[in-house]
């Protein structure tokens, strides 16, 4: 089933559709060519790609020529391409592979400059995308889940997510039945996966369970991103007794919008931790608009509202809504909130 274009949002609907289609072809590429992708490290020591780059470049460009007026919140910029010829290089050969044919190709200064329209500070009025062009870039490096994810906000609110999975499989117990799969959520319009070989879209719903000690969680496999002894005791308080499932990105709110899984815990590491929008803006409406909940581990809902980074709240719980009151109390209890 395809949604309508007379639905509200249909073009950026689309739109997005596209660009991270381009966007995943263009970082399976650069994982195909490069056993070990470039990398080069940012102030804050996460492993950032060529692919990372030319995947912002890529997305960044496409909203700007369908939407020029649209302010986009990425994760990266060019700062560290701009002091890097060889490496910019790179990036602007690999962006001009995934352009569609007859495209003009473009410029150096073209692609850092699409880079560096992902600089906006976001906020609580009007209406900007956000973009993290690779999350969970180290689980993009080991081979394994990562994900292109876009979404735009409008008046501090989530209201379309498009996100892309290559490496997720279409069926978690049959990987080898096929990989690749596509999320698309327009609030108030349901959730869907397709797979990125074919068009036709599904509607996708949570679990319906509704003890969580039937379930089984997710959670970071970087246990720097999420206290694993933490989710450890709140599994055991919930009566959990399978392992958890452990997955880089927001493939995660995938699988628990798809309901392959429960409950999603991001326990904090550190008091002074924010969370970056990007990273949670998408996988928290395809949850939402899939039937679940989703909330801080304080229980207070997420705001997207306050800029670049969710600094109003601490860590998340995302589930499948029937078990959610049960799980925030858990987690609760054992961080002692
Ligand atoms: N100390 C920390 N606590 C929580 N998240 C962190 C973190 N350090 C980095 N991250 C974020 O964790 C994201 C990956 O999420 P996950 O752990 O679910 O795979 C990273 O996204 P990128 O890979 O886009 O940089 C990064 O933004
Ligand atoms: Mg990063
Ligand atoms: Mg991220
Ligand atoms: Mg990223």
């Amino acid at each position: 089933m395809t949604a309508s274009s007379a639905l509200p949002l249909s073009r950026e609907r689309a739109v997005g559709i596209e660009a991270v289609l381009r966007a995943s072809r263009l970082c399976q590429a650069v994982f195909a060519r490069l056993a070990q992708a470039q990398t080069v490290t940012k102030a804050d020591l996460s492993p950032v790609t060529v692919a990372d780059y030319g995947a912002q470049a890529v997305v960044n460009a496409l909203l700007h020529a369908e939407f020029p007026s649209d302010p986009i919140v990425g994760e990266e910029d060019a700062a560290d391409l701009r002091a890097d010829a060889r490496l910019a290089a790179s990036v602007v050969e690999l962006t001009n592979s995934v352009q569609p044919a007859g495209a003009a190709a473009m410029s150096s200064d073209d692609v850092l400059a699409a880079i560096d329209l992902g600089q906006y500070a976001g906020g609580k009025t009007g209406r900007f995308w956000t973009l993290d062009p690779i999350d969970g870039t180290k689980g993009f490096l080991r081979g394994e889940q990562y994900a292109v994810c876009l979404a735009l906000v409008v008046d501090g609110v989530v209201q379309l997510a498009v996100q892309g999975c290559p490496n997720l499989p279409h069926d978690l117990a049959h990987p080898e039945e096929g990989r690749g799969s596509l999320f698309i959520a327009v609030r108030g319009q349901g959730a869907f996966e397709r797979h990125f070989d074919s068009a036709d879209e599904r509607r996708i719903s949570v679990s319906g369970v509704s003890s969580a000690s039937e379930t089984q969680f997710c959670e970071s496999v970087e246990a720097a991103h999420s206290s694993q002894s933490d989710t450890a005791q709140i599994a055991d308080r919930l009566g959990i007794t399978r392992p958890p499932v452990r997955m880089d990105s927001q493939c995660k709110y995938a699988v628990i919008a798809r309901g392959d899984a429960g409950i999603y815990l991001r326990v904090p590491t550190r008091a002074d931790y924010q969370e970056k929008i990007w990273d949670h803006a998408g996988g928290s409406l395809l949850v939402e608009e899939a039937g679940g909940s989703i909330c801080d581990v304080t229980g207070k809902p997420l705001d997207f509202s306050l800029g670049r980074t969710l600094k109003g709240n601490k860590g998340i719980i995302a589930t499948n809504g029937r078990i959610h009151a049960r799980v925030v109390e858990a987690v609760r209890s054992v961080l002692r909130l």
